[in-house]
């Protein structure tokens, strides 16, 4: 179990992780998502040690690693941890096997031990033909799955990505999505793995921290994320696409939605109505629930098509069965759904 307490980690005034506090089990995949500056890079530091918490502690199996508030924390070499970044840093000098090994030999593992861990570690990552090879003549995708074997050669319980897979191509990327998946089932390592990449999120995660602004704004599975996001802010980063989010008002004795009054019984004067893409139509004229907007974009996503229109900064997407006549720049009706999804108080929080 990994077990991350009251984290809080400031940089001068400013609080980059606030008051973090999330149970990993043992064996799971989490993935620390949120936008760019959100603190999840800060957060994979201190849980590799590299970075000292302000406040807080982190426990790994039971045993305190890391302590904010007494300002102490267990050396990063010595805390059965593997970090996998972003650059990959490999050893020039070395082959990949002389790369691979030398965590080992750091650990001082007989050598028959590790000619065998070796060999063992290569091939799980597909690249014992490789074994001779220099970093300076392998490709980007080849020298990644190199510094992901050198971190796994020493059994870590504890796996620690930084988006690892940022410098590939799109179609890379895929494949080491899955090989990542494997290699996770292989080992059993707890995973822990930073992106920005929602969709890398979704498909690799058993649970998922979202973060916003140094704060967890939820942590669950993907389905909970998908199926009852607890924040607004969740329920527009999340999904594929994500979540409509349309202002409501009290306006006279009716509600305006998304500035046009429509028939809705919201349960506060002032909130917003989540509204799910796939629940959302396009009309060919006015009714009681549409509101006319600016057509942006239209894709072809899965035998459907993805539509998203925009009307004073107010952006709407909608998957239909069929393309819109309307071309770009022209006004299409998109149609809400009697009901909404869910309803958020305007700080972003859940209504019901
Ligand atoms: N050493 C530092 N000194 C001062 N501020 C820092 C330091 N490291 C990070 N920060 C700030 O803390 C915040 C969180 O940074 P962090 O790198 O954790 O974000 P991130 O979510 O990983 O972003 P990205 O996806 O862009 O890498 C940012 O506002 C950043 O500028």
């Amino acid at each position: 179990m990994l077990e991350i307490q009251n984290l809080v980690k400031r940089f001068g005034s400013f609080e980059a992780v606030k008051d973090v506090s999330i149970s990993v089990p043992d064996g799971a995949f989490l993935v620390l998502l949120g936008p760019s500056g959100c603190g999840k890079t800060t957060l994979l530091r201190m849980l590799s040690g590299l970075e000292l918490p302000s406040a807080g502690q982190i426990v790994f199996d039971g045993e305190t690693v890391s302590d904010g508030d007494r300002n102490w924390s267990v050396d990063p070499a010595k805390r059965n941890s593997g970090l996998v970044f972003q650059s990959y840093a490999l050893w020039p000098h070395m082959s990949v096997k002389g790369n691979v090994e030398w965590p080992l030999k750091v650990m001082k593992m007989p050598k028959a031990e590790r000619a065998a861990r070796v060999a063992e570690v290569l091939k799980l990552l597909d690249i014992a033909q490789l074994a001779e090879r220099y970093p300076n003549e392998i490709s980007g995708g080849q020298q990644q799955r190199v510094a992901i074997a050198r971190t796994i050669a020493p059994k870590p319980s504890v796996l620690l990505f930084d988006e690892p897979l940022s410098n590939l191509d799109a179609k890379l990327r895929v494949e080491m999505r899955t090989e990542l998946m494997k290699l996770h089932r292989a080992t059993g390592a707890t995973t822990v793995y930073v992106t920005h990449d929602q969709i890398e999120a979704m498909t690799m995660a058993t649970h998922v921290a979202v973060m916003n602004q140094g704060r967890v704004q939820q942590f669950g599975t993907p389905a909970d994320l998908v199926d009852h996001p607890e924040t607004a802010f969740v329920a527009t980063f999340v999904g594929t696409p994500p979540n409509n989010m349309v202002p409501v008002v009290k306006n006279g004795i009716g509600y305006k939605v998304g500035g046009r009054h429509m028939p809705v019984t919201p349960p506060a004067d002032e909130c917003l109505a989540m509204y799910r893409a796939e629940k959302m139509t396009l009309a060919e004229t006015e009714g009681e629930t549409t509101l006319p907007m600016e057509l942006v974009e239209t894709s072809a996503i899965a035998g459907r098509t993805m539509v998203t229109g925009l009307r004073d900064g107010l952006r709407l997407t909608a998957i239909v069965d069929r393309p819109p006549a309307a071309r770009i720049g022209e006004t299409v009706q998109f149609r809400l759904p009697e009901r909404p999804d869910s309803w958020f108080a305007p700080d972003g929080e859940r209504i019901d």
